[in-house]
């Protein structure tokens, strides 16, 4: 579902992200990317959602060239990803119940059927009873979870989480990451960035970067 081969990223002569990574993930996956800060993180998930491009190799998304990919084709990638990036607020002059239906607004749907999509999403998470609370009178782990809501409103195929459990304290971050961990069950493919070891026990797979590159791993099938 995901390819990656031999993809190296240079932002600039002195920054390179990303160097020779090869890496597969398949159709209903659940996969951590570890690493510290500035590894490279970040930049491998943006490219599978076509906000960043290869400086070389090749990335194949649902069978797509990423490289090759069009204007045109980004909005059909994006509308089959759930992004979850730390760079995407919440809209502090909305209720989250309006945050979490934007997605299907922006895409034409009716408001009836958006709204009950979004409930849904809302109650997958655990926040239907806050869907009229605004943004900032949620905790940091309550926003995260609307992020996720919204994310996932659109019905992707692959969620993108980019440290999700940022910021968060062990109970939050566990509310999160169970909310993850419940679309990968029902057969979304996930991958999960973290700086946080703890957050990778029972990890089933682990891909670690440590500078840019690949590093051999013994969490893979690792137990909890
Ligand atoms: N737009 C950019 N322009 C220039 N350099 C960049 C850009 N984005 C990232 N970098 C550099 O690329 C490297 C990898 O960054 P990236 O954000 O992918 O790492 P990360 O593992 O996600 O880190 P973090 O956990 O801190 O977000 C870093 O050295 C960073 O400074």
């Amino acid at each position: 579902m995901i390819e990656f081969h031999s993809v190296s990223k240079q932002y600039s002569a002195d920054a390179t992200a990303l160097r020779e990574v090869s890496l597969n993930i398949d159709k209903g996956e659940l996969v951590y990317l570890a690493g510290p800060s500035g590894a490279g993180k970040s930049t491998l998930m943006k490219m599978i959602a076509a906000i960043e491009r290869p400086s070389s190799g090749r990335v194949i998304v649902f069978g797509q060239d990423i490289g090759k990919l069009g204007k045109p084709g980004i909005p059909f990638l994006r509308r089959k990803l759930g992004l979850i990036f730390q760079h995407q607020r919440l809209l502090n002059d909305r209720n989250i119940l309006a945050n979490t239906m934007l997605p299907l607004l922006v895409t034409g749907a009716p408001k009836a059927g958006a709204e009950q999509r979004a409930r849904a999403a809302l109650d997958k998470v655990g926040l239907l009873d806050r869907a009229k609370a605004h943004p900032l009178e949620l905790s940091g782990g309550e926003q995260q979870r609307v992020a996720i809501a919204r994310a996932i409103v659109n019905r992707p195929q692959i969620i993108l989480a980019d440290e999700p459990t940022a910021n968060l304290d062990r109970v939050a971050a566990d509310k999160v990451l169970d909310a993850l961990r419940a679309f990968h069950s029902v057969g979304v493919t996930c991958l999960i960035s973290t700086h946080d070891e703890q957050v990778l026990d029972g990890a089933a797979r682990v891909i670690r970067l440590e500078h840019g590159q690949l590093v051999p791993t013994d969490r893979v099938g690792g137990a909890a």
